[in-house]
C-alpha cells in the first residue's frame, strides 16, 4: 500500500520504462521470512520511498528487485521484465546501489566505472564519455585517477551512485543512498533524484531516515516485518500532532498559552511545543495570539508527513 506526496506533480509521460510491479513477493533465509508477501508498484517518472524499520526487509526486497536474489514466491516486473524469467534483461534495466558499496580497492575510480560500463555493453568511447560526465556530476573528477581505497565513505557512496547510473538504466534501486554524505551532498542527491524522476526514470529509494525522503518522494511504500502495510493518510486539517511555536517575546507567548489553557512543553531548541488538532486549530491559535499582541514568528508541525504516516502505522504499534 502506498501514499502519495501531497505536492506530487504526478508521474511524467515516459516511453519505454514501465516502472516496478511486485505481487506477493516472498523470500526467506531459513526460518527468517525476510520478505513475506510484498505487493506494490512504483511508477516511472517518480521517486518512490521504501520505508520500514531495521530488519523489515527493505534490503532483501531491493536485492530481489535487482534480480540478484531469487524470490521464493510471487512475481515482480522491473522495467517491463520479469525478474526471474527475464532476469538478464531486468538486470540490464536496473541501476543498483547497495547500502555499502564494495569496491575493488586497487583499481582507480575511472577503472571501476569503465569496467562496469564495459560489462553493461557500452563501447570504450561511450564508457569514457559517460564516466567523465558522471565524475563531473557527482564531484568525483579529482578522484578519478586515485585508487578506490583512498575514498572517504561519502565519496565511496558517490562512486556507488555513479556505478548505478553508468548504463543509464530506466529503474534505480537505491539502498540508503544518503548514508555517509555530508549536508551539501545530501541536498545534491535530492536534486539528482528529482532530476532522474523528471527524466522519466523509476526511482525506488530506501531509508529509515524519513527527513531524508520528505522533500523528494512522490509515493511511499511502507514495510513492516517483511510485508507491505497500510499507511493511513493523515488528514492534516484535523489530525492531532505537535506544533513548534516561537515568538519575539517567549515569556509573552508562554503567558498567552497559560491564560488560554493550552498545555505546552519546551523543545530542545528552546521553542514551545503544543499539541493541536490540525491546521484549523493552528490558524485559530495564530489569530488568538495576534489578537493578544503576541508577536508569533514561527508555527510549524514538529514531524513531517512521512514521519506521521510511519508513526500512525497500526503494525508498528504492536
Ligand atoms: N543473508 C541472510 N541470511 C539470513 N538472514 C538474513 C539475511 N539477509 C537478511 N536477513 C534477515 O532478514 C531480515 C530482513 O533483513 P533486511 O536486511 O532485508 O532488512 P532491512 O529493512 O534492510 O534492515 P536495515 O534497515 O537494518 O538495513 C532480518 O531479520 C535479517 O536478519
Amino acid at each position: 500500500m502506498s501514499i502519495a506526496h501531497p505536492t506530487s506533480p504526478g508521474p511524467s509521460v515516459v516511453v519505454g520504462c514501465t516502472g516496478i510491479v511486485a505481487e506477493g513477493v516472498k523470500r526467506a533465509f531459513g526460518d527468517v521470512r525476510a520478505v513475506d508477501g510484498v505487493t506494490f508498484s512504483a511508477p516511472s517518472g517518480a521517486v518512490t520511498a521504501l520505508i520500514g524499520p531495521n530488519g523489515s526487509g527493505k534490503t532483501t526486497l531491493l536485492l530481489v528487485l535487482a534480480g540478484l536474489l531469487r524470490p521464493d514466491a510471487g512475481t515482480a516486473r522491473v522495467g517491463g521484465f520479469d525478474i526471474v524469467t527475464e532476469n538478464l534483461a531486468a538486470r540490464a534495466s536496473v541501476g543498483w546501489m547497495p547500502d555499502s558499496f564494495g569496491t575493488w580497492d586497487a583499481l582507480t575510480c575511472r577503472e571501476i566505472l569503465l569496467t562496469f560500463a564495459s560489462a553493461y555493453g557500452l563501447s570504450p568511447e561511450a564508457g569514457r564519455r559517460r564516466a567523465a560526465s558522471l565524475f563531473e556530476q557527482l564531484h568525483l573528477t579529482e578522484f578519478a585517477e586515485r585508487p578506490a581505497r583512498v575514498l572517504s565513505r561519502g565519496q565511496k557512496q558517490r562512486l556507488g551512485l555513479a556505478r548505478a547510473l553508468v548504463h543509464d538504466p530506466c529503474v534505480l534501486l537505491l539502498d540508503e543512498p544518503a548514508s555517509g554524505l555530508d549536508p551539501r551532498s545530501r541536498i545534491e542527491l535530492r536534486d539528482l533524484l528529482r532530476d532522474l524522476a523528471q527524466e522519466g526514470k523509476t526511482v525506488l529509494v530506501s531509508s529509515h531516515v524519513l527527513s531524508e525522503l520528505e522533500e523528494v518522494y512522490d509515493h511511499a511504500v511502507f514495510l513492516s516485518k517483511g510485508r507491505t502495510v497500510e499507511a493511513t493518510a493523515v488528514d492534516a486539517r484535523t489530525a492531532e500532532r505537535g506544533w513548534r511555536l516561537d515568538a519575539l517575546d517567549p515569556v509573552a507567548l508562554r503567558t498567552f498559552l497559560a491564560n488560554a489553557g493550552i498545555p505546552w512543553a519546551r523543545s530542545s531548541g528552546g521553542e514551545v511545543i503544543v499539541q493541536l488538532a490540525g491546521t484549523d486549530s493552528a490558524m485559530q491559535l495564530v489569530r488568538a495570539a495576534v489578537a493578544a499582541g503576541v508577536a508569533l514568528h514561527t508555527i510549524a508541525p514538529v514531524a513531517g508527513r512521512l514521519e506521521e504516516a510511519y508513526l500512525a502505522l497500526d503494525e508498528e504499534r504492536k
